[in-house]
């Protein structure tokens, strides 16, 4: 990458209940756009974004290095990285059900700054007209744009967003993707997603994990463009996203070929 990368993951190590579920992983985020996190079921994903984030359980054991910018991540307290500008929307959304959509979104205010309320509500109209509404009767939908709003709230300079397309409707699909489509023009994202025309939508960068370790990491279109590769990376070729996902998501054909660069 000649740019400077917002993150760098450098040999990262998770054990979790005597499971070495990360077993050496190392990639960059771009300072720019969406860079994908791919991988079949199982095979770490989630854990690299915990780790990243602080989260891993207690049990467990996080080694290698992790920085974001100059900053060394490993070891600092969830709350801290937060602060310091690295949003996290987790895969469970994690609304506060039994509180307003209001009440979920002002706990979500970091002291000492101001929120970006009309961010918010320029990408996510509902929340604002449905501020009363208990967060646990939305719909899935509704849920996600929470968790990603509440995160907006505030600056960041990264964000982590962990399959956040899971379990919606088609058509609320395309609306989470549009959103993020937008957020990542003002803040890289490191996502986690599983629908390949999301991917094919947003992402520029890829890096494919495969039983805790990196098999491959390169351009994201261009590894969409390889079926065989898709296919045996993540078990789904690219050429089964329908055609009515592709037009939907208004994607060009991208110009380069694959490298054959697996790690
Ligand atoms: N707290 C934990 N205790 C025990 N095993 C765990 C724990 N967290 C994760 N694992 C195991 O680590 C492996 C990787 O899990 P992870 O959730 O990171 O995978 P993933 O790639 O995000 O999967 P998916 O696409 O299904 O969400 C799995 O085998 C999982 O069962």
């Amino acid at each position: 990458m000649s740019v400077e990368p917002i993150l760098s993951v450098e040999n990262l190590s998770v054990r979790i209940a005597g499971l070495h579920i990360l077993q050496g992983v190392s990639f960059d985020v771009a300072p720019t756009g969406v860079t994908v996190l791919l991988g079949r079921n199982g095979v770490g994903k989630t854990t690299t974004l915990r780790a990243i984030v602080g989260l891993t359980p207690r049990n467990g054991e996080v080694r290698g290095t992790i920085r974001m910018g100059a900053q060394s991540l490993l070891a600092r307290p969830t709350h801290r990285l937060v602060r310091g500008g690295l949003g996290y929307v987790p895969e469970d959304r994690c609304v506060f059900a039994g509180l307003t959509v209001a009440e979920n979104l002002r706990l979500a205010e970091r002291r000492g700054t101001t929120p970006a309320y009309d961010k918010v509500f320029a990408l996510f109209p509902e929340l604002d007209r449905r501020g009363r509404q208990r967060a646990g009767s939305l719909s899935g939908g509704q849920q996600q744009m929470l968790a990603i709003g509440r995160v907006l709230l505030n600056d960041n300079r990264l964000l982590l967003v962990d399959e956040p397309t899971k379990g919606l409707a088609p058509k609320v699909v395309t609306e989470v993707a549009e959103v993020l489509e937008r957020v990542a023009e003002s803040v890289p994202v490191l996502l986690v997603e599983q629908n390949l025309a999301v991917v094919r939508r947003l992402a520029k960068d890829a890096v494919v994990l495969s039983a805790g370790r990196v098999a491959w990491t390169g351009n994201a279109q261009d590894l969409l463009l390889e079926t065989a590769l898709t296919k045996s990376l993540l078990g789904v070729g690219s050429g089964e996203v329908p055609a009515s996902a592709r037009s939907e998501s208004g994607l060009r054909a991208p110009q380069s070929r694959a490298k054959d660069g697996a790690a």
